[in-house]
């Protein structure tokens, strides 16, 4: 498995209200948090555990616990911010990775302007949250940043995601598992994803 577009109902309702044109910054913000932590439930599934001895209320019990790699999330600069505390809900000790670029809106490459990650992160797994993958350029070279530093597995959390975006990072980075709310129809010829959300950073941070 390499893309997984989460058909649960509740992820399909939120994000169809996210669609709507006239949604407000706040329901917007509050939404794109709960499809991150649905997103992080679906993308956490298939994670190992492990027995440990714990105290229970009637004596010494089994207790199960996520084995092996620790977290760090990667939201990208600005809109994956409007992701994140909806991820944390979910594993709340994880380290924080930040990652800035914004896309040159007449080339439509990335431009990377910040990096601060886990100074563990070969040690962690890394899981990346941006809104929107539409050419994929933000997210490879998020990937390729992450891989840089060390990190061996790597999860992308989107709440939308456009047919192109997905094959280009899948040709550049088959290792690494994305989950979205939706695939969507294709790119317009400025590179937005259609029928999409528009701009998400600008919806979450209300500069529009
Ligand atoms: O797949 P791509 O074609 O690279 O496009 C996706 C990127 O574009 C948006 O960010 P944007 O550049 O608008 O920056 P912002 O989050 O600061 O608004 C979005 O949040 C992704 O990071
Ligand atoms: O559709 C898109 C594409 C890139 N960035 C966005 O915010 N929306
Ligand atoms: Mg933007």
């Amino acid at each position: 498995m390499s893309v997984l577009e989460i058909k649960h109902p509740l992820v399909r309702h939120k994000l169809s209200l996210m669609r709507v044109s006239s949604v407000s910054t706040r329901s917007f913000r509050q939404l794109a948090a709960e499809v991150g932590a649905l997103l992080t439930y679906e993308a956490t599934k298939d994670l190992e555990l492990e027995e440990h001895d714990i105290e229970g209320w009637c004596g010494p019990i089994k207790g199960e616990q996520i084995k092996g790699k620790k977290f760090t999330v990667v939201p990208i600069l600005r809109a994956g911010i409007g992701m994140l505390d909806g991820v944390l809900d979910l594993v709340p000790s994880a380290k924080i990775s930040v990652v800035g670029l914004y896309r040159d809106e007449e080339t439509l490459e990335p431009v990377p302007y910040f990096e601060k990650l886990a100074h563990d992160i070969e040690e962690r797994m890394a899981l990346i949250v941006d809104p929107m993958l539409a050419t994929g350029g933000s997210m490879i070279a998020t990937i390729e940043m992450l891989k840089a530093a060390g990190c061996t597995s790597i999860r992308a959390l989107v709440l939308v995601a456009a047919p192109e975006g997905i094959a280009k990072v899948q040709a550049a980075h088959p290792d690494v598992d994305i989950y979205t709310a939706s695939i969507d129809s294709h790119l317009n010829e400025n590179g937005y994803i259609i029928p999409g959300l528009g701009d998400a950073g600008d919806k979450i941070f209300g500069t529009k």
